[in-house]
């Protein structure tokens, strides 16, 4: 664990082995209290997953550069009925940006579909990257959320919402900022997911904001990721878990490219569970649709709102 009680202009970073990762071992409980504080007091950590090879991370970026050099006419048949699951690119706000979202990203027949959409005649190396990174980070994902459940005693309510869990892949790419042009990737913000695993490849540009004020750069590594807590985990854990507010910074000319897994609960009223309310820590958000927050979020009043979560079910 890379960090002492008290904060440090560092984030924490934690290791997950195959001895760790194993529920009733030892480990695993040293472990499962350094992913709560860190996510208590960081809303993020950075985790060093060994089993996603060098080999799957060079496959998985491969098949996103390929995807990038697809023309525009096809990247935009890619089209979702949420806001930003589809294909988004030449924003004016963020003109370096551009992403594709792959829904359904840890079942065969998503990705198919996807892979369909943008290749008519197949693309097996792609389909088959892209479903064995995604099925790895999903896995990695249930393990960071035992664990946090575990911490807390709310096993019961977790396995309920992993039930309704889909993932979403978004396969980003940002080109280098031209002469005089702004340096901002992505403006700060917080995700509207539960939980998001990032990946970069080679550039760094990712920064996480920590609770006193400052960014952090996140350097890129091909065994790492950074693992954040969205808004719809605040609101499940009645705010014991903030969510981790981000940017990024492009630096210098060349391309970066990245890749985020996100959590969403579907088909469920997503309720705090009974555990996390008691006197010290009263009830502060309503039982809501996750998906429906993801519509909410694109309305007038969320963009007035300071805090989009809390105007949609906070009390
Ligand atoms: O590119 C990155 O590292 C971050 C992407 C991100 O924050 C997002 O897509 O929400
Ligand atoms: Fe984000």
């Amino acid at each position: 664990m890379g960090y002492a009680n008290e904060m440090q202009n560092k984030l924490p970073v934690i290791e997950f082995t195959k001895e760790n990762s194993h529920p009733h071992s030892t480990s695993w409980i040293s472990t499962r209290e350094n992913v709560v504080r860190a996510l208590e007091d960081y809303s993020c950590f950075i985790a060093n997953y060994d089993k996603i090879s060098l080999e799957i991370h060079e496959a998985i970026f491969r098949a996103s550069k390929e995807l990038f050099d697809l023309p525009v006419e096809t990247k935009i048949l890619n089209t979702s009925e949420y806001p930003g699951h589809g294909f988004l690119g030449q924003q004016p706000l963020i003109p370096l940006y551009e992403s594709l979202g792959i829904e359904n990203t840890t079942t065969p027949q998503g990705v198919q579909r996807f892979t369909n959409l943008m290749w008519p005649n197949g693309n097996d190396s792609f389909r088959e990257s892209v479903l064995l990174y995604s099925k790895l980070v999903g896995k990695f994902d249930q393990i960071v959320m035992r664990m946090v459940s575990e911490s807390y005693g709310i096993e019961k309510d977790y396995e309920t919402i992993r039930e309704s869990m889909t993932y979403l892949l978004k396969l980003i790419k940002y080109r280098g900022p031209k002469e005089l042009e702004k340096k901002v990737g992505l403006s700060p913000h917080t995700d509207k997911s539960f939980i998001t695993i990032l990946h970069q490849h080679q550039v760094k540009g990712l920064e996480i904001k920590t609770k006193d004020g400052q960014w952090l750069v996140v350097d890129p590594s091909p065994s790492s990721f950074i693992v954040m807590a969205g808004d719809a985990c605040m609101a499940w854990m009645n705010g014991r878990i903030e969510p981790a507010e981000h940017r990024v910074m492009m630096s210098g000319n060349e391309e970066r490219y990245s890749l985020g897994v996100f959590t969403y609960i579907k088909d469920l009223i997503v309720q705090v569970p009974e555990e996390l309310v008691d006197d010290e820590h009263p009830l502060q958000y309503k039982p809501f649709d996750h998906y429906k927050f993801l519509h909410f979020y694109f309305t007038e009043e969320a963009r007035r709102s300071k805090c989009p979560i809390k105007a949609y079910c906070g009390l």
